[in-house]
């Protein structure tokens, strides 16, 4: 097989013991499953949870906190425990663990975004394994992935990776919450999320995760967006993931595993993460150019502008009837486009005296399917 870079989640759920707490036994095992894909000369990337499970006993809370405060407390304590379990068996392994905690605003910051790329991009380089966990000690409540499946989904997008593989306590996804219903049957391949899929899925999950299956549909649904292949499931011992890697995995294959071409990063980062600072109106022969054509957005097809915004700032684009076309860096202050909408770009070169006259370069620009937009 050849070299791939492998995003691996590992949920709570699969983190723990009976009642609640951090399973070393299980962190050992999932370490030394990655240790075998190392072996094989691929990339990993892990995004652990396990914190707050890792840090509520050593605190007196009884059960896992529910409170916000509690359990930004308990991850305080865990993670700590988290990374020290995981420098223990990885050096047994001779590789190297290098923690990074990060929140929404780093990605929705271009500057964070990019920086945190770099990170990973040089870790990799080095052959270290970057471990992901959500910042929960300074998260604020609206702000948060709120389970780590929508993390995961992000990054495993941000490092063009050719498999996200979700490790929970079920082996993969089923028409119902197999809890509720033994007779639940499990899709061991879906070549695409529909929505109806969301419904069959529980929010409820097990004692310790958060976001139960409806979070891993929703990530899932990202990451293929993004053009990445997803595995949902569980394995046991030290070849569980090369066993998901081989299609021989405990779970759900979900996409349509070609190697397709990611989603360029600049363009993940308007899609999923921008603010925009304003809106065009468009006519329909520009929205067919920037839908159908894959073109740039010239003044000529701007009809209206809304708000005012900057040059590079993000801007929505609109057609005639109000419907949101997709997002895209502005080349144009608002003002400028006021004065050169509708004009064609032989007069906009002399008006303003730009040398570009496209306001959203096509590079810049991502269609947004209503169901590919991720509201965080
Ligand atoms: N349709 C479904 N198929 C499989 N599992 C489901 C489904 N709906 C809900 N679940 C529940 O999702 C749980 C896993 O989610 P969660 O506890 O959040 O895991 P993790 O901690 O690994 O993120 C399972 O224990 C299962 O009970
Ligand atoms: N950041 C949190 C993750 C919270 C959580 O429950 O996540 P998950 O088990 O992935 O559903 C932690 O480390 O405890």
């Amino acid at each position: 097989m050849r070299r791939q870079r492998i995003v691996v989640k590992i949920g709570s759920s699969s983190l723990t013991n009976p009642n609640g707490q951090l399973s070393m036994d299980k962190l050992t095992e999932h370490v030394q499953a990655i240790s075998e894909l190392k072996k094989k000369g691929h990339e990993v990337i892990l995004i652990s949870s396990g914190a707050v499970a890792a840090g509520f006993s050593a605190l007196g809370y009884p059960i896992k906190p529910t409170s916000i405060s509690g359990k930004q407390a308990a991850a305080a304590v865990g993670q700590g425990l988290l990374m020290r379990g995981y420098l223990e068996q990885f050096q047994k392994e001779n590789l190297i663990p290098a923690q990074m905690l990060l929140t929404r605003d780093d990605f929705s910051n271009r500057h964070r975004f990019n920086n945190a790329y770099s990170t990973i991009s040089e870790l990799l380089k080095k052959g270290a394994i970057p471990i992901i966990n959500e910042n929960d000690t300074t998260s604020i409540q609206e702000l948060t992935f709120g389970d780590n499946d929508m993390l995961s989904a992000l990054v495993s997008g941000f490092v063009h990776a050719h498999i996200l593989c979700i490790l929970t306590d079920v082996n993969g996804l089923y028409d119902e919450n197999p809890l509720k219903n033994p007779q639940a049957k499990r899709y061991t391949y879906l070549q695409e999320i529909k929505p109806e899929l969301l419904a069959v899925a529980d929010e409820k999950g097990s004692k310790v995760g958060t976001g139960g299956m409806k979070s891993k549909i929703s990530a899932a649904h990202t990451a293929l967006s993004l053009g990445v292949n997803i595995f949902i499931g569980k394995g046991t011992g030290v070849t569980k993931l090369l066993d998901i890697m081989e299609g021989k995995g405990d779970g759900t294959y979900i996409g349509s595993f070609q190697s397709e071409a990611s989603m360029p990063t600049n363009k993940q980062w308007i899609a999923l993460h921008s603010t925009s600072a304003g809106s065009i109106i468009i006519d329909r022969g520009a929205e067919h150019a920037l839908l159908f054509l894959g073109k740039s957005l010239l003044p000529a097809g701007i009809k209206s502008v809304e708000g005012s915004f900057s040059s590079q700032d993000v801007i929505n684009v609109y057609n005639e009837s109000g419907y949101l076309l997709g997002k895209g860096t502005t080349n144009y202050h608002s003002n400028e486009i006021e004065q050169v909408k509708g004009h064609s770009s032989s007069v906009v070169k002399t008006t303003l005296q730009k040398q570009k006259t496209e306001v959203i370069h096509r590079n810049n620009w991502v269609a947004l399917p209503k169901p590919f937009i991720y509201e965080p």
